[in-house]
């Protein structure tokens, strides 16, 4: 059976921590045509928050994943398809490798049946996640290659992230990590605010990750980025 992943073209991020554009509700985000919605944020984020969201997503058919940024925020839903959980490949603190994890399976009872890892290369040093994990942003093409390749290769990930959260990245980067895996889905996030930079994106990454653009301009961007990204593949 193949993961669900390798068939998203588009996954919706939602930051529990930040709000909905004025008159939009969680059916309108359900509805955007996204493929997925992981809930999750670096910041301020509580189990409180998840929560909510998780509630207001229930009822849809939508997958709904979340990706927890650390392990107190961790939700126990039967909601949840998924758990989506962060190794960052480049951290600078190994706490955001393994660290974390040893804590959580130290701590809890793990449903590996719903856990999945997801190898993050972080790329924009302003991120408030390259901050929280003292990333090492200073990479070129060849070694964010050479990353993805570590990822599948030799740690056996499933999905490698190239992660330019607040900016959009380099097409050559994305290009570039997309040349060093062969099986494992390639996700892009990062400032994609249009159909075209979804395009782009799309035109390397299987998956395009829309965050921010959400909470700012609302479902009907959203929608226009599912279009780019769902263009770029039909064509390749
Ligand atoms: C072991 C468990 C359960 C968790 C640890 C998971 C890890 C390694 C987390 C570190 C990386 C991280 C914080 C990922 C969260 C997802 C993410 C990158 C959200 C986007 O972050 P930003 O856009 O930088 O933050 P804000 O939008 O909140 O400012
Ligand atoms: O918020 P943006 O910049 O769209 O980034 C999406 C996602 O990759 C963040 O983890
Ligand atoms: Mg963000």
């Amino acid at each position: 059976m193949t993961a669900p992943w390798a068939d998203w073209d588009h996954v919706l991020k939602v930051d529990p921590d930040k709000s909905l554009v004025d008159g939009e509700t969680f059916d309108d985000v359900c509805e955007t045509g996204t493929d997925a919605i992981e809930v999750g944020g670096t910041l301020d984020v509580t189990t409180e928050k998840m929560q909510r969201v998780i509630d207001a997503c229930r009822k849809h058919d939508v997958p709904l994943y979340q990706e927890p940024s650390n392990p107190a925020v961790v939700v126990d839903d039967a909601a949840l398809d998924g758990y989506l959980v962060p190794v960052v490949m480049n951290a600078g603190d190994p706490f955001w490798i393994t660290g974390a994890h040893k804590e959580w399976v130290r701590i809890a009872e793990l449903d590996w049946e719903r856990t999945t890892t997801e190898a993050y290369i972080v790329l924009n040093p302003a991120a408030s996640v390259a901050e929280y994990t003292d990333a090492d942003c200073d990479l070129d093409a060849d070694d964010v290659r050479a990353y993805a390749t570590v990822a599948e290769r030799l740690l056996g990930q499933e999905i490698v992230y190239v992660e330019y959260s607040g900016t959009l990245g380099d097409p050559e980067v994305v290009a570039a990590a997309a040349d060093g895996v062969d099986d494992a889905t390639l996700f892009y996030g990062g400032g994609v605010g249009t159909y075209d930079a979804a395009y782009e994106m799309g035109q390397h990454a299987d998956t395009v990750v829309v965050g921010d653009l959400l909470h700012d301009e609302g479902v009907d961007a959203v929608r226009e980025t599912v279009e780019g990204v769902q263009d770029a593949h039909a064509e390749n």
